[in-house]
């Protein structure tokens, strides 16, 4: 049994359709095999239309009886009042359907940088993905990542130039931007067919048949055959599109191309023939199947749907990777959510074995959660029968959780509510690993740290409205990095007595400067030396644990404005406690000796710098460079996309403070941009000096 699960009433606030029907997609999964399944995503670029598409998928597949639209707040995938509010996806969601005896169970992503998380965690469960294109557009910044993402998690795609009803979209554009900004050689499979420039309907050059879609709620599709005598133009261009096609799938397709050697002509190609070789070269991601349409003007999802079908893979591929699990149960939680009655509920991909009760792995932990009606909700199963090695292959290394660079200070509206907004942060940063909570001992302020404004906007909402605490944010700050300068050593003598009994403990230790790739986690190293080997060696664990513990606490304020310190490694080359030595004192002693060893070495200040794309009418273009050039940024390529011009630029974040109003004003609206981070990098002298006098407010 396979199934993308969603647990009861995770909708239960909002949805119209979801209501009473969380377990249908255990029910129907009974009836289906295995290779009739799709687990998809959709993914794309902000505004692309994945609300839409799925919208119309839900329609065609009879789930929903009238189609929503973003712009009424009524689509059955953004259901967050916030996403209806702003039209805008936040949260993944997934919808379950039937599409010609298969079923499809698609998660329907955001698309804005700041949500990139859920992304994330969706594609960490998916067989396929679905990645559109706005036709106006092409590939675009976010499709870029998104993509990228895919290819972390060998994700077969196809693609879907959607909005082809606008006068300026064009396929042939669309198509090279998958070839230059992909990197992946695209396999057109459809033609635009436009009568008095208005997209009508669509060439299918497979089957050299013409598809019309017929009024806005028609669920049939027209079929009409293209020829020579009846339709010349079409019938042309079809025909060498689809010589053009069988060539380039011939280059990744021996089956295909040996059956092109053995035919007399190209026309006699069998679709059968090609569509098996579409499947196998999408499956292999050496290509991407590419289709168009209009979802909002309902032209063209009905073949994307027989798309996903043909050619993205049915779970049976994947679960070969499981099969180590033999008998065992093996799942892949990818989201939680807190329902008010239940607490944290949780989606999880069902591998292997059968489902009786509930059990995740969650970073590096298996939680198994009793049925319902039991009080213990969540035990940790320590070991897993499974070979770790096995276990590790199966699993793979888990979600990559995006730095945060953002972060603001967050109160309660009063001492009494203080409790409430613990909760109510414990119960989001579950939901959302892309939100850091922490406490700052020297502010004695609780600090939310996120990827963006309007992420912690966001949160900010939903604290308000689905936790009712009216809590007062901080102004938003940059989440500034330092680095060390110099390798310093140094060591710490520290004694205190109480009462009868005398504490005693001396450490010596290195800061080191280390790689920006290296990473930070763990910045502990021991030294191996000789020297140092036995003193090493003779650490208990637990006293260990307790500097590991200090030496994370002196690295998350360095001295200059108190920001998290990265690049740096911290070497322990000795540790001497007295008898009845408590632990706290050993991590203070190492908090303390690691925050001297950083005034030693002094500490660059690093910032934030994202990747910025704007577009901008050519007559606003010099208007966006010059603010640009303002804002101590590099432009790295101007280009044309239609009648726009994109400009691609690094920009240091605290920079682009409020510039979705900058950039309004500049350009009268007409301009659009996205951005995402980049890298962390060193400040110039005079930058650093601006950066500490905002940080500490003169
Ligand atoms: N002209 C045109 N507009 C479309 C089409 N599809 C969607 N739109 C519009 O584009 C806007 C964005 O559509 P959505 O479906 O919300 O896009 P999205 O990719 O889900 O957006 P996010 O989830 O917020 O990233 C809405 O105003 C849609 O009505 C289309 O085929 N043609």
């Amino acid at each position: 049994m396979i199934a993308i699960i969603k647990l009861k009433k995770v909708f239960s606030k909002s949805s119209h359709f979801l209501k009473g029907n969380c377990y249908s997609t255990i029910k129907t999964i009974k009836n289906v095999e295995i290779e009739k399944i799709r687990n998809i995503g959709i993914l794309a670029h902000i505004d692309a239309g994945k609300t839409t598409t799925t919208e119309r998928m839900l329609y065609y597949a009879g789930l929903i009886n009238e189609m929503g639209e973003v712009h009424h707040g009524n689509t059955v995938t953004d259901y967050m009042d916030q996403e209806r509010e702003r039209g805008i996806t936040i949260t993944s969601a997934a919808v379950t359907f039937r599409w010609r005896q298969n079923q499809i169970n698609l998660i329907d992503t955001p698309g804005h940088i700041d949500f990139t998380m859920e992304v994330e965690q969706t594609l960490n469960v998916l067989d396929g993905a679905v990645v559109i294109l706005d036709g106006s557009a092409g590939v675009e910044a976010q499709t870029q990542t998104v993509w990228r993402q895919a290819d972390r998690y060998k994700l077969p795609r196809i693609v879907f130039v959607n909005k082809m009803d606008r006068l300026d979209a064009d396929i042939k554009m669309c198509c090279e931007s998958v070839e230059n900004k992909l990197e992946t050689p695209y396999l057109l499979l459809q033609l635009p067919i436009r009568e008095n420039g208005q997209f009508v309907g669509i060439i299918d050059i497979l089957s050299m048949e013409m598809l019309n879609f017929g009024k806005a709620k028609d669920k049939q599709v027209q079929r009409t055959r293209l020829t020579e005598d009846k339709f010349p133009k079409h019938w042309t261009e079809a025909a060498l599109a689809r010589s053009e096609l069988i060539d380039k799938l011939t280059e990744h397709n021996d089956e295909l191309a040996n059956t092109v050697i053995t035919s007399e002509s190209l026309e006699n190609i069998a679709t059968d023939d090609i569509v098996r070789a579409l499947n196998a070269v999408t499956h292999s991601q050496t290509a991407a199947p590419v289709l168009l349409g209009s979802s909002y003007k309902n032209i063209g999802v009905q073949s994307l749907m027989d798309a996903v079908v043909l050619y993205l893979p049915s779970p049976v591929h994947k679960n070969q990777q499981y099969k180590c699990f033999e008998e065992n149960l093996c799942a892949k939680a990818f989201k939680v959510i807190h329902d008010d009655q239940k607490g944290p509920l949780v989606f999880f991909r069902l591998y292997n074995g059968l489902l009786k009760s509930y059990v995740w792995r969650y970073g590096d932990q298996f939680a198994f959660c009793l049925p319902e009606g039991q009080k213990e909700h969540c035990t940790v199963i320590k070991k897993s029968n499974v070979e770790e090695a096995n276990l590790d292959k199966a699993l793979g290394t888990g979600i990559t959780v995006p730095e945060p660079v953002f972060f603001c200070s967050i109160e309660p509206p009063s001492l009494a509510s203080q409790g409430a907004l613990e909760q109510a942060l414990v119960e989001l940063q579950r939901e959302d690993p892309s939100l850091r909570v922490s406490y700052d001992a020297e502010t004695g302020q609780t600090v939310l740290a996120g990827m963006g404004e309007l992420h912690l906007e966001i949160i900010r909402d939903r604290i308000l409205k689905e936790y009712k605490i009216e809590a007062d944010l901080g102004p938003l700050q940059i989440a500034y990095r330092e680095s060390p300068t110099t390798a310093v050593t140094d060591s710490l003598t520290v004694e205190t007595r109480i009462g009868n009994s005398k504490q005693c403990i001396t450490v010596k230790m290195s800061v080191v400067p280390t790689d920006s790739k290296q990473s930070t986690n763990d910045a502990l190293k021991l030294d191996k030396s000789p020297e140092s080997a036995s003193n090493i060696a003779s650490i208990f664990p637990k006293h260990l644990l307790a500097v590991r513990q200090g030496v994370d606490v002196g690295l998350s304020h360095g001295p200059k404005i108190s920001s998290q310190v990265v690049n740096a490694h911290v070497v322990l080359h000795m540790l001497e406690v007295g008898r009845g030595t408590s632990e706290t004192m050993m991590a203070a002693a190492a908090t303390q000796l690691v925050q001297k060893l950083l005034r030693e070495s002094g500490t660059d200040i690093l910032e934030p710098v994202m990747r910025l794309e704007v577009v901008a009418p050519e007559e606003h273009l010099s208007t966006v460079l010059a603010d640009l050039s303002r804002r101590r940024s590099t432009i790295l390529d101007v280009t044309v996309r239609g009648k726009s011009k994109v400009v691609l630029a690094h920009v240091p974040l605290s920079e682009l403070l409020g510039y979705s109003t900058i950039l309004r004003t500049l350009t009268s609206g007409t301009s659009t941009f996205s951005m995402e981070f980049g890298q962390y990098e060193k400040m110039s002298p005079t930058d650093e000096l601006t950066a500490i006098r905002n940080v500490r407010g003169f």
